[in-house]
């Protein structure tokens, strides 16, 4: 028996939620770049959720059961309160998703039918837990979720708790587009694996949460934000970069284990922060990363993949560094669910095998004679 590591190229699961087929990244078949130009977030994850597109009615069904659901317990509000000073907003976000299956009296009931109102649930409350937390730690009370109001709307209308500008909803929601399914990717599989046990939706997403909290995964976008402040000036790219590269480094935002000629969604991405930095009047952040992305990609040959140019998009957006992941969080939301519908059909314990490389035959021995 001998390991790949990391599973590099291992098939784990079946799945018709999205795919990843010569570079090119599909939802339910549905090139990207089709929905990133086209469809809202609620449409994408309608689509997640049943493979198929909605008609008009059933769209407008899902945004007023997302809308309907979108306010939280109180209980969740004073976990957030209570939360220590300095704390990650995924490390909050994770304990809080947590402690909403102990509010959902469905929680155990494992019909498709129960899961699906649970994944409503869970894609409506995301983003104002996030929102909530983000005031209460400026020392501000949270606002209520509107019920008028898409999911983009929503979340910066409550974070900033004033009515956002249509460029900016417009942006989020592409954002989320974009973000919304990944194929086996590690927070989704841990999701998947969760809940091959039969655990719990809930269960399943917050292993999913820890998962893409780490800086290898959703965690980078934040990572590459931390990296452009710290550059500071275009000028001061190429002296940057040369030291980290020449210190064998990783730059954020760049490489794949899948795409090694590009990820289909950085374009959009890219074109997006051109865009709003220059309306923000900031296109040093554009600037730098487009300088960042010319050096790592003459020299290291890596792409820049989702998380690159997301950061500067969400910077413009006026969003704070260490939400962006949970931004992140908000999108895939809708990809983590339709994995865990999916994994409940056509469930199988998911156990793969370990290559033992420790000693054999070791004789226990008395702690006294240790
Ligand atoms: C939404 C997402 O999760 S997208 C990914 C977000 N993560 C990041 O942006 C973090 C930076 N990137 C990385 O760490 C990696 O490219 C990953 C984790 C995304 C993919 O990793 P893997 O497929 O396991 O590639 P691995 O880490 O083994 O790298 C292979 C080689 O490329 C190098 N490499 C890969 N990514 C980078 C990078 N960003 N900067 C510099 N070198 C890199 C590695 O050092 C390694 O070099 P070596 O063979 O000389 O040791
Ligand atoms: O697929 C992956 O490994 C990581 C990724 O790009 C994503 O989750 O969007």
């Amino acid at each position: 028996m001998s390991a790949t590591k990391g599973l590099e190229g291992i098939v784990a699961a079946q799945s018709s939620i999205s795919s990843i087929i010569d570079g090119v990244l599909t939802y339910a078949g549905i090139n990207i770049d089709e929905l990133a130009e086209n469809a809202s977030f609620e449409e994408v994850v309608y689509l997640l959720w049943h493979t198929r597109l909605p008609k008009a009615d059933e769209l407008d069904n899902l945004k007023k059961e997302l809308a309907e659901n979108a306010e939280i317990p109180q209980n969740i509000i004073d976990i957030l309160k209570a939360a220590p000073e300095g704390n990650h907003p995924m490390a909050v976000l994770r304990t809080a998703i947590s402690a909403l299956a102990l509010h959902d009296t469905e929680a155990q009931d494992m019909s498709r039918e129960a899961n699906l109102r649970k994944a409503i649930r869970l894609q409506a409350k995301v983003g104002t837990v996030i929102a909530a937390f983000s005031r209460i730690r400026q020392g501000k009370e949270p606002v209520a979720p509107r019920k008028d109001f898409g999911l983009a709307q929503n979340f910066l209308y409550m974070l900033n708790g004033e009515e956002p500008d249509p460029i900016a909803i417009d942006a989020l929601d592409t954002a989320l587009v974009l973000h919304a399914d990944h194929e086996l990717n590690a927070s989704t599989f841990a999701a998947r694996v969760t809940v091959a046990t039969l655990s719990d939706i809930y269960s399943g997403i917050t292993s999913a949460i820890g998962a893409l909290k780490g800086p290898l995964h959703g965690g980078a976008n934040e990572a590459v934000m931390a990296m452009l402040e710290e550059i500071k000036d275009p000028a001061n790219v190429e002296s940057y970069i040369r030291e980290k590269l020449d210190q064998k480094v990783k730059i954020m935002g760049f490489g794949h284990r899948v795409y090694k000629d590009g990820d289909p969604r950085a374009k959009h991405l890219c074109k997006m922060s051109e865009k709003l930095t220059k309306l923000t009047g900031q296109p040093q952040w554009y600037e730098m990363s487009v300088k960042i992305h010319e050096m790592v990609t003459g020299e290291k040959g890596l792409k820049p993949n989702v998380d690159f140019y997301s950061a500067s998009v969400y910077h413009s957006l006026n969003i704070p560094r260490d939400l962006f992941t949970p931004i992140f969080a908000i999108s895939r939301m809708s990809g983590w669910t339709a994995h865990i519908l999916e994994q409940y059909e056509n469930n199988r314990l998911i156990r793969p095998r370990a290559d033992y490389v420790g000693p054999v035959n070791v004789k226990y021995v008395p702690v006294s004679e240790r």
